[in-house]
């Protein structure tokens, strides 16, 4: 099955300081997403020359804080991988014995957790798949 790298999320407490950082490394600003629902902001940071959709790194701005994460610049996100079949990669994870902290219902993002408890996030290349059993049905194990 085909997988590609997709970023890598870090959470900043000053999106304009991170990004100042960043640019200081080659990377532009290539797309921001505004969540109101959650209180948070996107930024997706990558080389001028990719517009792939693919990101070096995904900064999260939490408006209310980082729930109360660790300030030594350790409180790492997740990584990001793209997949050819989402319901197949986690089945596939599923039957090794990774346990899928939040399922696929939607047919476009699950989580999941290394063996190191590194957070993982799978998102489904180009269109989301119909929802399909057991999937649309399975319910978040925890935080992911
Ligand atoms: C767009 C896609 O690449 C994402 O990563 S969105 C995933 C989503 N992010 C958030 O909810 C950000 C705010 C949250 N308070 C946080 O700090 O993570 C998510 O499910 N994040 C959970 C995770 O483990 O990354
Ligand atoms: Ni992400």
């Amino acid at each position: 099955m085909k997988v590609e790298y997709l970023h890598t999320m870090v959470r900043v407490k000053d999106l304009d300081k991170s990004i100042a950082f960043y640019k200081m490394l080659g990377l532009i600003e290539r797309r921001r997403t505004e969540h109101e629902g959650g209180r948070f902001t996107l930024v997706f940071l990558c080389p001028p020359d990719q517009a792939d959709g693919r990101a070096d790194v995904e900064l999260t701005y939490n408006w209310d804080g980082d729930d109360g994460l660790p300030s030594d610049g350790r409180h790492f996100g997740h990584l990001a991988y793209r997949v050819e079949n989402i319901y197949e990669m986690c089945q596939q994870l599923m039957d090794a014995g990774v346990t899928i902290n939040r399922p696929p219902r939607d047919g476009h993002m699950a989580f999941v957790r290394s063996p190191d408890n590194i957070s993982v996030e799978l998102l489904q290349m180009g269109e989301s798949l119909p929802a399909q059993e057991p999937w649309a049905s399975m319910e978040n194990t925890g935080h992911w």
